[in-house]
């Protein structure tokens, strides 16, 4: 079959790491006698350089006539880099909110697995990290304070900052029933976070939560505050299966928990809306400060290549091969920098990408 995948390489490490994840589907495409048709699509700092804008009218069109898109990362350096002298809606970040919203991508899956390979690299004790964890975070994209009303103003004669984070029932119900649905597929326990104690939006997170869990009676549910879940992610994340949270601490808590699988580098993900259409990128960021130098690692992109085939063109057995190959990489001692511990063989972002390819 053929499909139409989009590809936003993106700023700084972004065109290095797509680059790797489509050597990767390249090689799939060869042997399970698919064809995928690339179109590049601009987004972020490279859209701003050539376009003026963070996101074109027509950049947004071409994303919403692909099957799927593999995307790297955006923005530059948030101090130094000339695009953040820019109004906040045309800075390289608008560009990604708006195409997450533009395309309707309102669920956010990231998983956070431990490889056994890797628990050297885990910053965690031996007797935390025990038998590795292997969780998901399920994080609302297209609401919350994100994308609330913000303004910066004078009042009183004192420069004043508001960012507003406002959830109806409706986009609190859909995202609920995505984590649900992925959690009966998994161990069957959801930890809804939010911020009960403080925050109204939170109160009613949790009633659509409370709702939404009545048509899941095998599903245990426990909900947690969010700085309480920040604590456990490190003391026992072993206790996780799918953390279902609002935009913001689903965004901060990702990122804490791909450090406690060894690196942000590992962390892949997938966002999703109704259907098979979806957008797949790393976690992680552009990365500026290691870009250019061929050391970042390409493994987040690659596994997030594979979510694009398991979830947006039901190649299972595809996904299952690219997963085993990064699987067998490790397990052949092959690690990048940030990954790297005594006895491996430390390879760039390039060869990494090769020995992936070459293992499927
Ligand atoms: N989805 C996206 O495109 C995202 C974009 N950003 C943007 O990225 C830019 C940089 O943000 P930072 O806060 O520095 O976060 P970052 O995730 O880009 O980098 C944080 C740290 O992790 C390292 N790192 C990240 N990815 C890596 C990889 N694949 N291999 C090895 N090391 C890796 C970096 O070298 C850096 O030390 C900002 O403009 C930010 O807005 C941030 C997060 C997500
Ligand atoms: C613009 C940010 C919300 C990007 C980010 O940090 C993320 O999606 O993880
Ligand atoms: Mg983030």
């Amino acid at each position: 079959m053929s499909y139409k995948v989009g590809v936003i390489r993106g700023d700084g490490i972004g065109p290095e790491i797509v680059a790797e994840a489509l050597k990767v589907l390249d090689k799939v495409a060869e042997k399970y006698n698919e064809k995928f048709d690339y179109t590049d699509i601009l987004l972020g700092g490279a859209s701003i350089d050539a376009t003026g804008k963070p996101l074109t009218e027509e950049a947004l069109e071409t994303a919403k006539s692909c099957d799927a898109v593999l995307m790297g990362s955006i923005g530059g350096n948030t101090t130094t880099s000339p695009w953040y002298k820019l109004p906040a809606d045309l800075r390289p970040e608008a560009g990604l909110l708006a195409i997450r919203k533009g395309l309707g991508l309102f669920a956010n899956m990231r998983p956070a697995y431990l490889y056994e390979e890797l628990k050297d690299a885990c910053p965690l004790r031996e007797d935390i990290i025990g038998d590795g964890f292997d969780l998901v975070v399920m994080r609302e994209l297209t609401g919350g304070l994100y994308f609330g009303e913000r303004k910066t103003f004078e009042e009183d004669g004192v420069t004043k900052a508001v960012d507003t984070l406002t959830y109806s029932e409706e986009e609190i119900r859909r995202i609920a029933v995505r984590g649900f649905d992925i959690a009966m597929k998994r161990r069957k326990k959801v930890t809804s976070v939010d911020k009960a104690n403080v925050l109204d939006s939170s109160r009613l997170w949790r009633k659509v939560v409370n709702e939404v869990a009545q048509d899941y009676p095998e599903v245990e549910l426990e909900h947690m505050l969010v700085d309480n879940c920040a604590m456990q992610l490190v003391r026992d994340p072993k206790q996780f299966d799918v953390i279902l949270t609002e935009n913001m601490f689903g965004d901060i808590l990702s990122d804490e928990a791909s450090m406690v699988t060894g690196s942000i580098g590992m962390l892949s993900s997938a966002s999703l809306k109704e259907g098979s259409f979806g957008l797949y990128e790393p976690s992680h960021g552009s990365a500026p400060d290691i870009a250019g130098q061929n050391i970042a690692n390409p493994i987040a992109t690659i596994l997030s290549a594979s979510m694009l085939l398991r979830y947006s063109f039901n190649m299972d057995e595809a996904a299952d091969a690219v997963d085993h190959a990064v699987k067998q990489v490790l397990k052949d001692g092959y690690r990048t920098v940030d990954i790297m511990s005594e006895g491996m063989t430390k390879v760039g972002c390039k060869e990494m990408g090769t020995l992936i390819a070459e293992r499927i």
